[in-house]
């Protein structure tokens, strides 16, 4: 038997969509597996109810099939499926590096994340590895058709998540399907801004690299009350906000000291819209880790 906890993680960071990624402190998975002749799936925890047990359907079923491991598998669900958090991923992350050792596949973390994304097409349609990426690997992730670099970075954020669903393949039906040179230009000026400033675990120039022009203005449409929660958040002292993944969860970067104050002024403009919510104070942490075998 093994027990891995595999975290959250925010995706898209803003400018780098489908690129950057990010694994938080909390919330988490928690992901067992045994030996077993054939897959089962059971699901406890957070929204457990809207998550399919379906080997089929559920995204560790697509990790169980690439790793030819077939399991009695259980998760227990922190994250909400349908949240931004990269729920489906936490679980898909935690598959995929339980399994491997269950069976002994010796791959390395890196060689995990293409096998976990396949979880992710199962759901979203697009096998996109920046919410698995972060979540096995740990840290601030770019991932390219290449492969993907971690980077250790030291930076307080804030999820705020609203009491509603949006779902990933909702959310990129809407992503447009052209960006003019200006837009583009300003992208990469604000993505690689971001990039060094999680080199340099600087929390003000992350913040001031996290605005994208094209994706993030019309994934916010989806979210009631964004425009106010981002401005009490930018009120309340962070340096940055956004759309967090696909949505509705919004990330803030902030320093420490005002990482109370921006997570209650969120909250507080959420309410104001009529929408309950609750926020994560957390920061980017480490990835998937096994807890038991
Ligand atoms: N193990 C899983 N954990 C969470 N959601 C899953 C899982 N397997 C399948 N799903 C489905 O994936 C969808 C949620 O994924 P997605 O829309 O990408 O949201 P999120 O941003 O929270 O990952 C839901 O329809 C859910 O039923
Ligand atoms: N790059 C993807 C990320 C989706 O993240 P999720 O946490 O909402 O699943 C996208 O923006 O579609």
């Amino acid at each position: 038997m093994v027990t891995v906890r595999a975290p959250a993680t925010s995706a898209n960071l803003g400018s780098g969509f489908d690129v950057f990624g990010a694994a938080l402190t909390r919330p988490a998975d928690v992901v067992t597996v045994e030996k077993a002749a054939e897959t089962t799936i059971e699901v406890t925890g957070v929204g457990a109810q809207y998550i399919p047990e379906d080997p089929e359907k559920n995204t560790v079923g697509a990790v169980v099939e690439a790793l030819d491991a077939p399991a009695r598998i259980h998760i227990d669900k922190g994250v909400r499926p349908a949240s931004g958090l990269g729920s489906s991923a936490a679980s898909a992350a935690g598959a995929a590096v339980a399994l491997n050792r269950l069976y002994d596949r010796g791959l390395s973390r890196s060689e995990l994340v293409p096998i976990a994304a396949e979880g992710e097409a199962v759901v979203s349609g697009v096998a996109h590895s920046d919410n698995v990426a972060p979540s096995i690997l740990g840290g601030f992730t770019v991932t390219t058709s290449e492969g993907t670099h971690a980077v250790d970075a030291s930076i307080p954020l804030v999820v705020c998540l609203p009491d509603v669903a949006v779902s990933t393949r909702d959310a990129r039906r809407v992503v447009p399907e052209t960006a003019s040179m200006e837009e583009l230009v300003e992208t990469v000026g604000n993505a690689a801004t971001l990039a060094v400033g999680m080199c340099r675990s600087d929390p003000d120039l992350v913040g001031a690299g996290m605005s994208d022009p094209v994706v993030t203005p019309e994934r916010a449409r989806l979210i009631t009350g964004y425009d106010d929660v981002r401005a009490a958040a930018f009120d309340a002292g962070a340096a940055g906000v956004t759309v967090s993944g696909a949505g509705p969860a919004i990330l803030a970067v902030c320093r420490d000291e005002r990482r109370r104050g921006v997570a209650a002024a969120m909250l507080d403009a959420f309410s104001d819209a009529g929408i309950d919510a609750r926020a994560y104070q957390t920061r980017i942490g480490r990835g998937s880790t096994v807890l038991e075998e």
